[in-house]
C-alpha cells in the first residue's frame, strides 16, 4: 500500500485537565473518503485545527505527504496542498461565480493583487477557474453573482475555489450543515467524485450523508478514537452503538 497521504501519529491536546485529543492516530489515503464522526465535545474540532495547523498539539506528529508539518502554520500547509474548505465563508458576494473561482487560481501564483480586468483576459487562469467550475457542476452560472447561488451551490463554489489550489488532500469541516434535501444531494454528487483527485478527510454530522459517502469512518468519543473502519464494521461495532450512534444504526 503506497503511504497514506495525510498521517497523524499519537496527537495528544488537553485544554486544563480536559484532554480533548488523546493519543490520537488517523491516516487519510489516496483516493479515499475518511469520515470523522462522534458526538458533540467529542474534539473532532480540536483535531482538524491541529491538522490544519490552527492548534498545535501538546505531543505527537502530523504529516503531510510524506514530510513532517507539526510546526508550519495553516498558510504552509496550504500552499503544500491540505485544503480546508467550510470553516468560514470566503465568497465576495458582488462577485461573478467565475471571479470568485478565479481569486482561488490567482493566489495559487501567487500575485493575488492584480486587477481583475488584465486578469480576466490571462487564458490560463480563467482556464483553470472554469475547469474547477465544471468539476462542481457550476459551469452555466459562471455569470451569475455570486449572491444569487443558493447555499449549496456557494458550498459547490467553494469547492471550486479549493480545486483551483491544486489540493493534494480535503479537510472538511460539517460542508452539509444548513443545506436542505437538494443541497446536500447535489454537494454529495461533487463530494463522491471529488475523493478520485484528492482525498477527504470528512467532519459530518449527517450520518445519511457519512453512510452513503465514507470508504472508513473513524469515531471520535472523548478525545479518544474507539473505532476506525469500513460503513459496515463501524454500524456493526458495538462501543459504537453504544456509545454513539444508538438507533441510528
Ligand atoms: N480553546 C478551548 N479552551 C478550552 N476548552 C476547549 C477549547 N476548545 C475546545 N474545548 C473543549 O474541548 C472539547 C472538544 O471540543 P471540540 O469543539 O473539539 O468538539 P467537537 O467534537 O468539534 O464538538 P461539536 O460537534 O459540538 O462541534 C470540548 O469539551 C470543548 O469544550
Amino acid at each position: 500500500m503506497t503511504d497514506p497521504v495525510l498521517d497523524i501519529r499519537g496527537v495528544s491536546k488537553s485544554f486544563g485537565g480536559l484532554k480533548a485529543s488523546d493519543q490520537i492516530d488517523l491516516d487519510l489515503r489516496s483516493g479515499e473518503i475518511h469520515a470523522l464522526i462522534g458526538p458533540n465535545g467529542a474534539g473532532k474540532s480540536t483535531l482538524i485545527a491541529q491538522i490544519a495547523g490552527a492548534l498545535a498539539p501538546d505531543s505527537g506528529e502530523v504529516r503531510f505527504g510524506g514530510r513532517d508539518v507539526t510546526a508550519l502554520t495553516t498558510a504552509a500547509r496550504a500552499r503544500l496542498g491540505l485544503a480546508r474548505t467550510f470553516q468560514i465563508s470566503c465568497l465576495a458576494m458582488d462577485c461573478t461565480v467565475l471571479q470568485n473561482a478565479m481569486l482561488g487560481a490567482l493566489g495559487h501564483r501567487g500575485d493575488v493583487f492584480r486587477f481583475f480586468r488584465p486578469v480576466m483576459r490571462d487564458k490560463d487562469l480563467v482556464a483553470r477557474a472554469e475547469t474547477a467550475l465544471e468539476q462542481v457542476g457550476l459551469q452555466d452560472f459562471r455569470r451569475f453573482r455570486t449572491a444569487e447561488l443558493s447555499h449549496g451551490q456557494r458550498r459547490q463554489l467553494e469547492v471550486a475555489v479549493a480545486l483551483t489550489l491544486a489540493p493534494k488532500a480535503f479537510v472538511m469541516d460539517e460542508p452539509m450543515a444548513g443545506l436542505g434535501a437538494e443541497g446536500s444531494r447535489q454537494l454529495m454528487t461533487v463530494l463522491d467524485r471529488l475523493r478520485q483527485q484528492a482525498p477527504i478527510l470528512l467532519v459530518e454530522h449527517d450520518m445519511d450523508a457519512v453512510f452513503a459517502l465514507a470508504d472508513r469512518i473513524s469515531v471520535l468519543v472523548y478525545g479518544r478514537i474507539i473505532a476506525t473502519g469500513s460503513v459496515a464494521e463501524i454500524r456493526n461495532d458495538p462501543a459504537v452503538r453504544s456509545a454513539y450512534l444508538g438507533d441510528e444504526a
